[in-house]
This record gives C-alpha cells, structure tokens and sequence, in this order.
C-alpha cells in the first residue's frame, strides 16, 4: 500500500520519514514546486530541519501524483484544511483520509473529520493524534498516538498501516473526543506558556493545567465525546507535553505573549484560532470555560497576561467538582 502525504511541513515530513524507514511506500505532498524542487535535491524540508529524508519518500507538487494512494494523512495546519479538501474533492474521493491537524474550524466550529466529511463525502475520514513532536517522531525516538476512526475496520487496518516499532498507536472510534483533546490543549499551551512567560511561576501552570483540563472535558462532554478518551493520549497525554515544553509553538507563542514580546507571524500555532472557536462554541452552548476565553483575549491583544490572572484569580470561589 502507498501511502500519501499532503503537507510537507514539520508533521508531515517526519511521518513519511518515520514510514519510509520502516519500507512503506510514500509520496509526500506540497504545495509549493520550488520548495518541491529543492527538497528532492537537498532531501530536506525547510520545516525540519537536520533531518534528512530517505531517497525512497517521492516528494511532488503535482496532486495527481497522490491519485495512486489509497489512503492519505492530511498534514495541513487546520485551518487549511477545509480549503484543501473542497478543492481537491474530486481527486480524494473514496480516499482514506487522516487528518492530522489539531484545532477547530473557525468557519464551521468543527473538528477536522467534519470537514472531511462534508467535502468529500465518499471519502473515510480518520484521525492521528497525541502527545508528538515532529523532530522526535523523525528521530524514531519512541512515541504513542492515538489512530480515530469510526469505521471500526478501517480504524484497525490504519493502526497496522502506520504503526512502527518506534511509534504505537491505540485506536479509538471515539473521533470526536480525539480530536477535542489535541485541539483544547493548544490553548491551554498558550495560556501556560503566558504564564511561565509572565513569571507567575510552576504552581500557577499546574493549576491552569489542571484547571485547563476540566474545561476540555465539559466542552467534550458537551459535544458528545467519551470521558475516558480525554484522560488518554489525545487529550491527557497532549496536554502534559505541549504545557510543559517548550519544543511545543503553542507554548513558546504563549511565553511571548506572557514577555510582552513578538512571535514569528509564519510559525503554526494552533491554538490561536482554536482560542477563539472554543469561545463561540462555548458560548453557543451556554458553558463557562474561563481559562480559555482569558487565552482568546489574550491572542487577541485584549488582555495582558496579568489582566487575565486578575480575571481568573478574583472569580467567586465555588466546589472544585463544579
Ligand atoms: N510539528 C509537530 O510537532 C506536530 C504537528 N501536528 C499538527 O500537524 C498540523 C501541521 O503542523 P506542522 O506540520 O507542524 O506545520 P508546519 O507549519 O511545519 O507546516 C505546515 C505545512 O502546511 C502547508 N500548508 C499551509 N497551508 C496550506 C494550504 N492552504 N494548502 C496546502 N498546504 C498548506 C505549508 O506549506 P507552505 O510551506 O507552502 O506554507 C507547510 O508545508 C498542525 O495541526 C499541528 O498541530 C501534530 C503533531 C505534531
Ligand atoms: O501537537 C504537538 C505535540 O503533540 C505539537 O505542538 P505544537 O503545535 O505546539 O508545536
């Protein structure tokens, strides 16, 4: 089986560099021809740097080019998504696809196999997710990710296809929770990173951590996702890496915001957009999920870091369940 590839960024090229050691056949997908032409030259992507990328991965630019693979991981950031399979519907349809962007769509305030779902309806959407950052991946280091998919089969067969014997990967049909879980804690990243970053000190992100997760898992619960599937390696799991390292753009973007200072505009950060969809979700849906709407405000330049402290510190006191 041939597997594809759309997005040759960080993500998406430690995977096919993580498959192709293991002797899976992938291509690897981008969007931009020079950058196509110099990687096949240089057997490096930009993104990832120090990595080199074994002679087998075929790098192209031309979508035909994935029309051979039955299933492709759509490596994008995820507000890139939607526009990506809308405009290449016809050439994914029937397709496995695997989204493995972690956020919201801001325009449909969905996860990342709705949109899927509703450009390409004849395709199978899945999900990989979990606690992984792309250089450990690329470097076989040892790795466990969540595989989502709710045709039960298909999520199986997908467990076997892509795992190695540095990356294991669990399988759940509970998509929806795997994706609220890896795209929640973005924002809890960039809330902890604020608070490192602003000096309010190691007690303080184990308490927006902790605090942080308890409004992943009412906003899931509220969206129909399986309590156990937060406590496991998509949400959890996610949480703990991406709120206390500082290999995460989530959390570096968050340390800026806390410094007062700039972040690269060209860096993915997730959690962002993310911010401000769980804002509107949450408002939708009439829950109160305060760490979160700080952090939107914050991104949005509407809050200091301490301004939010203030906010979240002074709220009435209430019974930790609540
Ligand atoms: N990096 C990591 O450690 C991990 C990342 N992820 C997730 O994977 C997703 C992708 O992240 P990552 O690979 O790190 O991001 P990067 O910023 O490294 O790369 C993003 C890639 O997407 C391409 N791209 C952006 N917009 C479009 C578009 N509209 N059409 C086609 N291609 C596009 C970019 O191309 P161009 O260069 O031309 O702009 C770039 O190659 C994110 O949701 C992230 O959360 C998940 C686990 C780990
Ligand atoms: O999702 C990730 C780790 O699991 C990568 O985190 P960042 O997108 O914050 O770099």
């Amino acid at each position: 089986m041939r597997i594809g590839i759309a997005g040759a960024g960080a993500f998406g090229a430690a995977l096919a560099v993580a498959l192709a050691r293991t002797g899976r056949e992938v291509t690897l997908w981008a969007r931009d021809a020079a950058a196509v032409d110099k990687a096949r030259e240089s057997r490096r992507v930009e993104r990832l740097p120090e990595i080199d990328l074994p002679a087998s991965i075929d790098i192209v630019s031309d979508l035909d080019a994935l029309l051979p693979c039955d299933t492709i991981l759509l490596a994008l950031p995820a507000q890139a998504t939607r526009g990506f399979v809308t405009a290449h519907a016809e050439a994914l349809a029937g397709k496995v696809l695997v989204a493995c962007a972690k956020g919201i769509d801001l325009t449909r305030l969905t996860g990342q196999t709705a949109i899927i779902a509703e450009a390409v309806p004849s395709a199978t959407p899945a999900l990989l997710t979990g606690p992984s950052f792309a250089a450990d991946i690329a470097r076989g280091l040892p790795t466990a990710l969540t595989l989502a998919c709710i045709d039960e089969g298909c999520g199986a067969a997908l467990q076997a296809a892509l795992s190695t014997p540095g990356l294991r990967l669990y399988r759940t049909a509970d998509v929806i929770g795997a994706e609220l879980g890896g795209a929640l804690k973005n924002v809890i990243a960039i809330a902890c990173g604020a608070c490192i970053g602003a000096g309010f000190g190691d007690s303080a992100r184990a308490a927006l951590m902790t605090r942080g997760f308890a409004e992943m898992q009412r906003l899931a619960a509220s969206l129909g996702a399986r309590p156990e599937t937060l406590m496991g390696l998509s949400g959890f799991g996610d949480l703990v890496l991406t709120c206390s390292s500082e290999l995460s753009r989530n959390y570096r973007y968050g340390l800026a915001l806390g410094r007062g200072e700039s972040f690269d505009t060209a860096t993915t950060v997730e959690g962002a957009a993310t911010a401000r969809a769980v804002t509107d979700l949450a408002a939708a849906r009439g829950l109160d999920l305060p760490i979160s709407a700080v952090t939107a405000r914050m991104v949005a330049h509407d809050l200091t870091p301490h301004q939010a402290l203030d906010a979240l510190i002074n709220r009435p006191l209430k019974e930790e369940s609540e």
